[in-house]
């Protein structure tokens, strides 16, 4: 079998075509969609997300505004710019870019920013609001897992889904979002026995556990869906996904490839919850 390959590049251009229309609609209503990112340090990777964020805002017609702070800001520095962006009423989405350095406390950072403006989702109150089946921001590349699901047709309702990594970021809310969704959801870890028994039962499997080739086709029931959510970066400075894509192609119904599956969705479900959020001001 051949499986089909779940494209997040297409999905997510098709997505961000979308938005176009709907930042062109809140402009019309006076409103004009902006994404505050926050970039602390010179971390080359997020040096590079950071970039795509902002021609991804420009791409969809929103405004950014860009804080790239030295490496050595403070965390008081760093809370009072929050503040600010947190009192200012033409700031719709505020998104402070992770990993932040050492000495910043990540979790307080991410407690400062107004859960109205969460755009990542990562406040508590937007986790808590997802895990009792509220509306609010959900963390984009979860978010954008099931948006590559439901856009290749394929049923949640019903099915088995087991997530391998729970982490608060991934592993979590993507289970609490398959079982919105009414799937039977098992979370897989490190610490988990008969792992590949239990995968093999999946009819979605989500993997998320930072391990470049961790899943092999033993792991993968005939026809199941397979979403790598992996980014690992070899020695020879390729890019690698958590699943043996070839062999486990071979088998699933429908793979995400890494690059270009998972990834390019979190910045296409970024910029959707900026627009949500801007429409959520004028309500
Ligand atoms: N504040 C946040 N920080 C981080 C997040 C986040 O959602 N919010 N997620 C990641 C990094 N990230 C966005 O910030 C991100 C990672 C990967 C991609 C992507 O498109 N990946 C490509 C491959 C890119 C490459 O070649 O390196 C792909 O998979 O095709 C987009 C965004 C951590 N920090």
């Amino acid at each position: 079998m051949n499986a089909i390959i779940i494209d997040g590049k297409k999905t997510s251009k098709d997505i961000k075509d979308e938005l176009i229309i709907k930042v062109e609609e809140l402009k019309n209503k006076g409103v004009e969609p902006t994404l505050a990112v926050v970039l602390v340090g010179k971390d080359p990777a997020s040096q590079v997300y950071v970039k795509h964020k902002k021609k991804a805002c420009e791409y969809v017609g929103m405004r950014s505004l860009a804080y790239e702070l030295d490496e050595k800001t403070t965390e008081e520095a760093l809370l009072e710019l929050i503040n600010e962006l947190n009192d200012r009423d033409d700031v719709h989405g505020i998104l402070v870019q992770l990993p932040l350095p050492k000495h910043i406390d990540e979790e307080k950072i991410l407690l400062a920013i107004d859960p109205s403006k969460d755009v990542d989702g990562f406040h508590p109150y937007s986790v808590g609001n997802l895990s009792i089946g509220r509306d609010g921001f959900v963390s984009c590349t979860p978010a954008g897992i099931i948006e590559l699901i439901k856009r290749y047709n394929i049923e949640i309702e019903g099915k088995n889904c087991v997530v391998i990594g729970r982490s608060n970021i991934v592993g979590k809310p993507v289970s609490m979002l398959l079982l919105k969704e009414n799937g039977t959801v098992t979370i897989c870890h490190s610490r988990t026995k008969n792992i590949k028994e239990i995968c093999k039962n999946a009819d979605i499997l989500v993997v998320a556990i930072g391990r470049a080739n961790f899943v092999t086709k033993d792991f993968v029931k005939e026809g199941a869906t397979v979403i790598d959510v992996g980014m690992n970066r070899l020695d020879n400075g390729k890019l690698c996904g958590d699943v043996k894509y070839d062999e486990c192609s071979a088998i699933a119904g429908a793979i995400t490839p890494v690059p270009g599956g998972v990834g390019p969705m979190t910045i296409a479900m970024l910029m959707s919850n900026c627009v949500k959020s801007a429409n959520n001001m004028l309500k």
